[in-house]
């Protein structure tokens, strides 16, 4: 995995990649940024000069200067305020919309991407978060860093002044090294505190939505578990102040260190000037110039530690961005050298030694299958909990590419077919779908986008999921708001959730691949078996059309034994195929589990 702050390479990229996103949010206020916080900067450093000035001509009574010098302090202190507030108000701006376009690419980026690799590996939930809490630092890009150019030029024209009383006094500034050297590794530590809060925030954050979301009300309430989690959401966040604080106490201790070295040579240095004034050898001018541009310097470095490590802590937050991005571009790629999903399924689906293990796990989930899924057949799978049904369907819609082996349609790999293009014709309804709080028309029709607006086609849906009569239940039919979350919003059943999902996966009329992965498991026995023999009917009706393919995974064997193939899994491995009365006839797994199931029926 790839930090920010591990590869210097990688910040120059994440650099550019901050700056493209502020000159991309708001051009001209970006060119304004840079013009304002310049000037400010010189107008700061002409304030010195002007101090200089007045200095010299105070014991030689020169007026001239003395006037000129009084009307540049004022000038510059003038600029300086008028300067700030301007660049404030543009710094704001700038802000607002960088944070709302870099909202907007992260929605782009894990929207886009067509695996769910990024919301189930944990270093990237961590980027996710951490991104989440952080996306204001890209609007911070381009002042932080002009403000650090300025200040830079600002210790430099200051040393200069301060080498005119004598050359030994630019030790002074590199006292200052420490300071900033140390910046990095603080900021550093703070990466490494969010890194290690992160999975803490999770915790925080899923303690927070069992106590207050309305999905765990009935259990939290009955359970007696609000002084649980009010205790767990205690210990949590003791937990995450304490690693904040322990962070906090570091990086203070590194700033105070550096600090208290150039602290020491700044009193060296005007013990220095003292004694060269009480031996004759420097004037009053220079004491009180040393005096005041060694503070000016001291805050200087100050300032421009705390901009270099603002500027690091944004550097690591962009290489968060920049990361998630590579890994969305990755496997988005595969579209652009990708084939074309065929019209029709003519063979069907192959897979050839597939294997898959989760990010971080161990353990494969699915191991060593092969298998032919024939065109125009239906499929159910079975298995134990865990044996790898919804895996091994995840894999068949692309949501995740095999770690080993390779999945065909029709001959052509999978993982080089557009998947935009295998999207289009792939229908899919999954027991743990979603639940969109849309109007009804929309929850469904979103099935086929191309199809949303088109009301009969979302009433036909609706019937070939047998919830024909769903919309009259509700108040306002298909216009009717879903979620409780809204003033004129709906919540409905389990079941009645399940058949809005049953029927977005019907909204595709000619799908090469149906699955549906327990998606009937709210409704009763008998409503799963009539509809899927309404569906094994309808794709028996289309197969010479589009040799479609429908995968049932289901724990019900009454609907099962419908399928023309069975694939039995356990462990990840495949151990049986074939149709029912083979399966029964060989007397392995599935008829022991067919049995088991008929015998508490009787
Ligand atoms: N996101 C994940 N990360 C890591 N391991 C996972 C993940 N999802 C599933 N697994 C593991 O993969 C194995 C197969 O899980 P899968 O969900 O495919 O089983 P299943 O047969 O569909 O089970 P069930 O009948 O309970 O739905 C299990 O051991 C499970 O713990």
């Amino acid at each position: 995995m790839i930090m920010a702050e591990s590869l210097p390479g990688k910040r120059l990229t994440t650099a550019a990649t901050m700056l493209r996103f502020a000159w991309a949010a708001d051009p001209k206020r970006s060119l304004l940024a840079l013009v304002l916080f310049t000037l400010q900067a010189l107008a700061s450093t002409t304030f010195a000069w002007w101090l200089k000035v007045l200095l010299d001509a105070v014991p030689a009574a020169d007026l001239t200067n003395l006037f000129l010098a009084t009307g540049g302090l004022a000038l510059s202190l003038a600029g300086n305020t008028v300067l700030s507030h301007g660049s404030n108000q543009v710094l704001l701006a700038l802000r607002e919309r960088t944070h709302a376009l870099v909202e907007r690419r992260m929605v782009e980026i894990v929207g886009h991407t067509p695996t769910l690799d990024i919301h189930e590996t944990p270093a990237y939930l961590t980027h996710l978060e951490v991104l989440e809490r952080e996306t204001w630092r890209f609007g911070e890009t381009v002042p932080s860093l002009v403000n650090l150019f300025a200040t830079g030029i600002r210790i430099v024209t200051t040393t200069a002044l301060l080498v005119t009383v004598s050359p030994a006094l630019l030790l002074l500034a590199v006292l200052g090294l420490p300071t900033l050297l140390l910046s990095s590794k603080i900021s550093r530590l703070y990466h490494l505190g969010n890194d290690r809060t992160a999975e803490i925030y999770r915790r925080t954050a899923v303690l927070y939505d069992l106590a207050t979301k309305s999905e765990c009300a009935k259990e939290t309430r009955l359970l007696r578990l609000g002084p649980v989690l009010v205790r767990r959401f205690h210990v949590e966040y003791r937990k995450l102040i304490g690693v904040s604080r322990r962070v906090a106490v570091h990086a203070e201790a590194l700033g105070l260190a550096g600090r208290m070295i150039f602290l020491l040579g700044y009193f060296c240095s005007l013990l220095l000037v003292v004694h060269w004034f009480a031996t004759g050898r420097a004037s009053i001018g220079d004491v009180a110039l040393t005096a005041v541009l060694a503070g000016q310097i001291l805050s200087l470095l100050a300032s421009s530690a705390e901009l270099l490590q603002f500027a690091w802590r944004n550097l690591a937050t962009a290489g968060r961005y920049v990361e998630l991005e590579g890994i969305s571009r990755q496997a988005r790629s595969r579209s652009t050298a990708a084939a074309v999903t065929p019209a029709r399924l003519r063979d069907g689906i192959r897979l050839d030694q597939v294997s898959y293990r989760y990010p971080h796990s161990t353990r494969p989930a699915l191991r060593g299958i092969d298998l032919r899924l024939p065109a125009g057949s239906t499929v159910a799978v079975v298995g134990d909990n865990g044996a790898g049904k919804t895996t091994l369907v995840k894999l068949l819609t692309g949501l995740y590419l095999p770690t080993d082996g390779k999945i065909s349609i029709d001959g052509v790999d999978l993982a080089t077919l557009d998947p935009e293009s295998w999207r289009r014709r792939t229908s899919a309804g999954f027991q743990d779908h979603a639940r969109f709080e849309l109007p009804l028309r929309e929850a469904i029709g979103i099935g086929d986008l191309d199809a949303i607006e088109d009301e009969a086609a979302v009433r036909t849906a609706l019937q070939r999921a047998g919830s024909a009569d769903l919309p009259a239940a509700l108040p306002a039919g298909l216009q009717t708001q879903l979620g409780p979350s809204w003033t004129d919003g709906v919540d409905l059943s389990g079941g009645q959730w399940q058949k809005i999902a049953i029927s977005r996966a019907m909204m595709r009329t000619a799908p090469l691949l149906l699955v549906l992965d327990e998606p009937t498991a709210a409704l009763d026995a008998d409503t799963e078996h009539r509809l899927f023999r309404q569906w094994a009917t309808a794709s028996e009706r289309i197969k010479d059309t589009s040799g479609a393919i429908t995968i049932l995974v289901s724990h019900r064997f009454s609907t099962v034994r419908m399928a023309d193939l069975i694939i039995v899994l356990d462990h990840g491995e495949l151990i049986e195929t074939g149709d029912h009365d083979e399966l029964m006839a060989r007397g392995g797994l599935y008829a022991d589990l067919f049995e088991l199931q008929a015998r508490s029926y009787r």
